[in-house]
């Protein structure tokens, strides 16, 4: 479990319905992962490989329509993280030529939806029930945690019942020109929010940090999702979870396609210092503050067009 050269892989089954003993080991293994490599699989999560099929066929859909259409919908026009982000709108490694990637945001549906949907006939409701069920994912890993770290397993349930939640469809060519280790399908970066749910097809090309500085790849594996603890909850948990550098670069020649989910806390949710993250030898490192402060800082620093001057 703590060898850092690989990312364990870890059947949720019985946290979601197992005896308490069960959950128990399963919330231990989540924890011995968060705080190693920051990086985790998991299998027996329960999602429909039917619905994660649809997902895969509507975002070729979208990818592949008039980039006119797909810039109609673009970030930049709206500003508020939802809609496209095209070729060259990005650099996750500030210190690199930008990603060689395009994306699709999408954000809470629920009333008011203020999201950009394409024009394509089912894309709303696959993407809908989709980010519904990455949502209560996401809340049975924060069930998880929260038992891993010794505090109430309802403590996050109320502040991550308006998550700041983004589903993102991700679109890598093969990688432009000769590889010259400089520009990547996405660059080096670590994620913002509390937790990443990856799927990604089976073309590869995601590489994760280990704590000793070496990227080892994070090879694809059907039916399962790569998860990862972000910036957010490591800042929560006083540095007791680690949020991983990883990276993309797509060398197959082939397109690569992979299915994002960012979740992050309810705006008004205070990010203080979780209060089993911290003793007498470990004093609080980080000030208090509001999740959605948080995460607008992040994002700041990596879209161009929202950065000011
Ligand atoms: O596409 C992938 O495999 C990873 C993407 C990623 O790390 C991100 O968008 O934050
Ligand atoms: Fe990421």
């Amino acid at each position: 479990m703590d060898d850092p050269e690989t990312i364990p892989m870890i059947d949720m089954a019985p946290l979601l319905g197992g005896t308490p003993g069960a959950a128990a080991r399963v919330a231990a293994d989540i924890g011995a992962a968060c705080r190693s490599t920051g990086f985790f699989s998991i299998a027996g999560h329960g999602i429909d490989p039917a619905l994660l099929a649809s997902v895969y066929g509507e975002s070729a859909r979208f990818f592949a329509l008039p980039e006119a259409e797909k810039q109609a919908l673009a970030i930049s026009r709206f500003g508020d993280n939802r809609g496209y982000a095209g070729f060259g709108s990005e650099s996750l490694d500030p210190d690199k030529p930008a990603d060689a990637k395009e994306a699709f945001n999408i954000g809470r549906d629920e009333p008011p939806d203020i999201n950009h949907w394409p024009a394509l006939p089912g894309f709303v409701d696959v993407m809908s029930r989709y980010y519904a069920a990455m949502r209560r994912l996401s809340e049975q890993l924060h069930r998880a945690i929260a038992i891993d770290l010794a505090l109430d397993p309802d403590f996050f349930a109320r502040r991550i019942d308006r998550p700041q939640a983004t589903l993102r469809l991700l679109h890598y060519p093969p990688h432009p020109g000769r590889f010259d280790g400089d520009r990547y399908g996405a660059g080096a970066h670590t994620d913002y929010g509390n937790v990443t749910i990856l799927s990604q097809d089976m073309v590869g090309g995601l590489e994760v940090r280990t704590r000793d500085g070496r990227w080892i790849a994070a090879t694809p594996v059907p039916g399962t999702f790569v998860c990862n603890i972000g910036d957010c909850l490591m800042r929560w948990s006083n540095d007791v979870y680690v949020s991983t550098p990883h990276r993309v670069a797509n060398l197959s020649g082939r397109e690569r396609y992979s299915v994002a989910f960012f979740f992050d806390p309810n705006p008004d949710a205070l990010v203080a210092c979780l209060p089993t993250c911290t003793d007498a030898g470990r004093p609080a490192r980080y000030p208090p503050i509001l999740a959605a402060d948080y995460l607008r800082e992040r994002l700041d620093a990596t879209y161009a067009h929202r950065q000011k001057g």
